[in-house]
């Protein structure tokens, strides 16, 4: 060796590969204003689509006269029920096993519902030709309060469901009724809270709120007529499910359907679902020969596309005096809007809510979810959590608190006693999951440490004596999360979407010169997959990760997978890296075996290339594999390299994480200020550490929106009135905490790299911190639940009610 030699350091550190803050590749396109979203896509000839809404929440449809319309130059043809009852398209399924109407049949059921689509040469035409629709409503009374949505007397909604007992979710109670759903124990249950010595009862509400991407929904469809193909250009975190739903309902051969999602602009959860400007895009392409955009903008996603959280949870915990939990008893009341069209896997109406013990060992629980109709927009959709995980973080969190304040505990310590011990991993909770792995105690108590828990705790005693003294107007709130996720859908065995079940998969070609493209069935909308995706490979197979091209999307290229969301991509797709990687190394080390004459179990791997065992000065490296894989493989085997991974996860994952959020809030102006907000995330073997606390920080900005003011809010007649940012909170910059990052490792021992996702985490972990920050600020007041968003206006009422403000 000479000195020009690269070190096995220098080596490993020029792969990239897992554990480096890798500089995102695909940011090169981004930041210079090249990167290709749908609304890049501009086909020629192509129309454009847009919708008549209704102003009612609840109404008959009498008629619908489209002849002004038709008369506005540019205006080519408006699309109602009527129209797609002809090609049997008047309702769609959703993803929860309802039905939705596509556009307005003879009803409307919410506020900006779709009635219409006029297609026109220009967005601008559409848009005249809109206001020339005269549609005839008869209005209906609304039901707004979910409360009273099965109310002997409540207006029905769902006519096309009257006498159905049944829907997709069992039995169902009431016309206005979509499921119960129940697991665990209930007599056990039961007992536990006879017995107990203390217990707590608490309504819970996480309100409703929205994904709200920077790039709304939108897509382009162009249908072929002569191939009769059909493409599709789509803001989809999960083509290939498009695919095969449009085929299903369009009745087109699924390889005649070609979707590809392009650069996406953030998804959150909101672009999971099938929308009505997807089909009516179609349909009009069909229709007019040519090819037709739809992009909804920013009033139109607020109101129609999609919703999230709408919990109201009717919690009870029990408890001994000492304060071990014993019990866990939550009842939820789930406001599904117009159409069920939560996006869950098949089987789970109210998604994994059932993680709701979170990270306590509670001996016995029982939980009840009712899902209902009213009269607001269908969705439910994840919004950077996986499947309700936040508002059952949420619930059990704050419960937690509410427990701690009952019992005159300090919620740290209460936490530390119930708490599941790293030894009975793996756990089985009691309401049916099995946690991979956890060391909670170890996590929590590097974040008291690092935060100074104590010290805090005494300052805030401190304040309290001189707030209750008169000298200080300020109070001070010290809120801690402690979370588990479940990320991962999902095991076959439990978790399907429309029967499919949820594996992901990767093909990776490895090329001549030592290069190689990786396709893979998940879609990133901004994690950095093209990125994170070549790290795995590169530490797998010892090639660069710049030598690795990642491409996701295209549903004529990439293998089937499941697409993107409750952070599933890392632990399903990224699984199916890896093994696809380790088929390649498999090839690579006999071609290696061949080429350096020894048998293959006497090379090791060694970073970038097999050695020799004992005989250092013998190696191959991948490069020259590549090369050889090309010219020279043993006889009888084929050459190329290649390989193709499709894995079905054997369980999910369950990252967790220690928040603690510092808060002060002046009760005249109910103004609060983040003095510091300190987030520790686990999620096991950590690929991109750069990424990661990119992931935080956008979640727990996210969290503090959702904590903090953000809501989707219906008056009492049903007019939505969140309809932009002007009302529906988006902080910026200037209103953003410091966020303060942290870490410990605890790989999933059943991920072949161990890894949890992450990217959900700080929603999950974040919101309940902040409302705990401001519950815990008030309690000393005498209140034991104030309802979220905690917006400057809600906190100047707490202290009113309080009587802390005259
Ligand atoms: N351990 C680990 C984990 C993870 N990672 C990284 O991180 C990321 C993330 O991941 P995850 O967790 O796995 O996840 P995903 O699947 O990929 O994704 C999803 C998520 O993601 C998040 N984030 C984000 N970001 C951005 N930028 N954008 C967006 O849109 C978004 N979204 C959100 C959401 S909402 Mo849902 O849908 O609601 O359910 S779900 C979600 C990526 O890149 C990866 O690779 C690493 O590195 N490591
Ligand atoms: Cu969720």
């Amino acid at each position: 060796m000479n000195d020009l030699t690269p070190t096995r350091e220098q080596r490993t550190a020029a792969l990239e590969g897992m554990g480096c803050k890798r500089k995102r590749v695909e940011d090169i396109r981004f930041t210079q204003g090249r990167g290709n979203y749908v609304d890049d896509v501009k086909l020629p000839g192509m129309l454009h689509g847009d919708f008549v809404r209704s102003p009612h929440p609840h109404a008959r449809v009498k008629t619908i006269d489209d002849s002004a319309a038709l008369k506005v130059p540019g205006v080519l043809a408006v699309i109602t029920a009527e129209t797609l009852k002809t090609v049997n398209l008047a309702w769609m399924p959703t993803l929860a096993g309802d039905v939705q109407m596509v556009l307005a049949d003879g009803k409307v059921l919410f506020q900006n519902q779709e009635v219409a689509f006029v297609v026109a040469t220009d967005r601008y035409a559409a848009d005249d030709g809109i206001n020339a629709v005269i549609v005839e409503y008869e209005p209906l009374p609304p039901l707004v309060d979910p409360f009273k949505a099965m109310d002997p007397g409540a207006p029905v909604l769902r006519e096309d469901l009257v006498g159905k007992m049944s829907g997709a979710h069992g039995p169902r109670k009431h016309d206005n009724h979509i499921f119960e759903w129940t697991v665990g124990d209930k007599h056990l249950t039961d007992a536990a809270f006879k017995k107990a010595d203390v217990s707590i009862k608490e309504m819970i509400s996480y309100h409703r709120t929205h994904p709200s991407p920077l790039e709304t929904c939108q897509c382009v469809c162009s249908f072929d007529k002569i191939k009769g193909e059909l493409t599709i250009y789509g803001t989809f975190q999960a083509p290939h499910v498009i695919r095969t739903v449009v085929a299903l309902i369009a009745k087109i051969p699924e390889h005649k359907i070609h979707v590809i999602a392009p650069d996406i602009g953030g998804g959150f959860g909101n672009k999971v679902g099938a929308y009505p400007g997807y089909i009516c895009a179609a349909v009009a392409s069909i229709v007019t020969g040519k090819p037709v955009k739809w992009v909804e903008d920013r009033i139109e996603n607020l109101t129609a596309t999609s919703f999230a959280r709408d919990y109201h949870m009717t919690t009870e915990v029990a408890a001994t005096k000492e304060g071990k939990v014993t019990g866990l008893r939550v009842h939820v009341l789930a406001d599904h809007g117009a159409f069920d069209a939560c996006a869950d896997p098949s089987k789970w109406p109210a998604g994994f809510f059932n993680i709701v013990t979170g990270s306590y060992d509670f001996p016995t629980a029982h939980l009840a979810v009712d899902g209902v109709y009213t009269n607001k927009a269908p969705g439910g959709v994840a919004y950077r959590c996986s499947f309700r995980v936040t508002e059952a973080a949420y619930c059990i969190e704050r419960a937690m608190d509410i427990l701690a304040q009952k019992l005159k505990m300090d919620p740290a310590e209460l936490r530390l006693k119930n708490f599941i011990k790293p030894e009975q991993f793996p756990y089985h909770s009691a309401l049916g999951w099995e946690y991979d792995s956890g060391d909670y105690h170890t996590a929590m108590r590097k974040m008291m440490e690092t935060t100074g828990y104590a010290a805090l705790r005494k300052e805030q005693a401190d304040k309290r004596a001189a707030f209750t003294r008169g000298e200080t107007r300020e109070i001070m709130g010290l809120g801690i999360s402690f979370f588990t996720e479940i990320v991962g859908a999902g095991p076959s065995k439990n978790c399907d979407i429309l029967g499919i079940a949820m594996f992901d998969s990767c093909e990776i070609r490895m090329h001549p010169t030592g290069a190689g493209i990786a396709r893979v069935g998940s879609k990133s909308q901004g994690q950095g997959h093209e990125t994170t995706w070549a790290q795995i490979i590169a530490t797998e197979i010892g090639i660069p990760a710049d030598n690795i091209m990642v491409e996701e999307g295209n549903t004529d290229t990439a293998p089937y997978g499941l697409g993107t969301y409750g952070s599933r991509s890392t632990p399903v797709a990224g699984a199916a890296i890896a093994m696809a990687a380790r088929k390649i190394k498999a090839k690579a080390q006999m071609i290696a075996a061949y080429k350096l004459e020894v048998h293959e179990d006497d090379l090791e791997f060694d970073i970038d290339g097999f050695r020799v065992r004992g005989l250092p000065e013998k190696f191959m490296s991948m490069k020259d594999i590549c090369w050889a894989a090309y010219n020279s493989v043993p006889p009888g085997m084929e050459p190329g390299l290649e390989a193709v991974s499709y894995y079905d996860p054997p369980n999910m994952t369950y990252p967790f994480g220690a928040y603690l959020c510092v808060m002060d809030i002046d009760v005249d102006t109910g103004v609060y200020k983040v003095r510091r907000f300190y987030a520790l995330d686990d999620c096991g073997t950590r690929i991109n550490p750069m990424i990661i606390e990119g992931q935080v920080h956008g979640g727990l900005t996210e969290a503090f929106a959702i904590a903090m003011g953000q809501e989707i809010r219906y008056d009492e007649v049903g007019n939505v009135v969140t309809g932009s940012f002007m009302d529906f909170f988006m902080p910026t910059a200037v209103e953003t905490p410091h966020w303060e990052t942290d870490f410990t490792v605890t790989p999933s021992p059943h991920h072949p790299i161990g890894a949890k996702g992450v990217g959900e985490s700080p929603n999950v972990g974040g919101v309940p911190a902040f409302s705990n920050a401001v519950n815990d600020a008030f309690s000393f007041l005498g209140s034991t639940h104030i309802q979220m968003p905690h917006d400057f206006w809600r906190n100047w009422k707490a202290a009113k009610e309080l009587g802390a403000v005259a």
